[in-house]
């Protein structure tokens, strides 16, 4: 059976199921959250996204193809000229300025994170690169969707969080997490078992780091 990402899923189900059932998730979902780790959230999500937009460019320069470089390009770009503006946004919503956020020092669990990812890329290939970003990149539309199906999950005017959940249930990112599955999926198909192995421990390693991005928040460590 050819590999596939439903596999490193169901490989690292554990810290899987923690990362997008977390806490943090819960009460976002339910508006109990407490507006301080949102803040903090928030915040040192700003700096993560701009280490992110560094990692698509690790991704332009691993490219071996024309479409990949297309690919990586484009993910570069709407991080830079779309979705840094609208968190910039978003942030000064939520009573903090740009001045702030320029200021901001990074807390471990962003360094952690994004420093790990940008390592795997630079010491891998293109597809280690894109399974540590997998986590990331699929891992949000699935919690909008997880939430979506819960009883406990309160929309609209009930929810002061609910905008996020809009953002990572449209159509539009929906579509880029399809997306990066089925990359994801054509790559996988061609791989060995010891390469799978190699990729699985990848692919736990970034859901944890984004389970420990869950913990910074509730807990407002730096
Ligand atoms: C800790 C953390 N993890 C994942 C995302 C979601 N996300 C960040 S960049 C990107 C791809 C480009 O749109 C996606 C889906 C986040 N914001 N913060």
């Amino acid at each position: 059976m050819p590999y596939q990402f439903d596999d490193l899923k169901e490989r690292c189900r554990d810290e899987w199921q923690a990362y997008i059932q977390h806490r943090f998730v819960t009460q976002l979902g339910d508006g109990s959250l407490a507006s301080e780790s949102f803040q903090h959230y928030l915040k040192q999500d700003y700096l993560f996204l701009i280490q992110f937009a560094r990692a698509f460019a690790l991704a332009a320069y691993k490219s071996p193809t024309l479409a990949d470089l297309r690919q990586a390009k484009d993910g570069l770009q709407a991080i830079v000229d779309v979705e840094l503006g609208l968190h910039i946004d978003y942030c000064k919503a939520w009573g903090i300025s740009e001045q702030e956020l320029a200021e901001l020092p990074e807390a471990r669990a962003t360094l952690a994170y994004t420093r790990y990812v940008l390592d795997t890329g630079n010491r891998g290939d293109l597809l280690d690169l894109h399974v540590a970003l997998s986590p990331c990149m699929v891992g949000y539309g699935e919690i909008a969707n997880w939430l979506n199906d819960r009883p406990e999950t309160a929309r609209g005017d009930r929810n002061p969080y609910d905008a996020w959940i809009s953002m990572y249930e449209s159509d539009e990112f929906q579509d880029a997490m399809k997306a990066e599955i089925r990359w994801l999926d054509k790559r996988l198909a061609e791989i060995s078992p010891a390469r799978f192995e190699q990729l699985a421990r990848i692919f736990s390693d970034a859901t944890r780091l984004e389970i420990d991005f869950w913990e910074m928040g509730l807990t407002l460590s730096n």
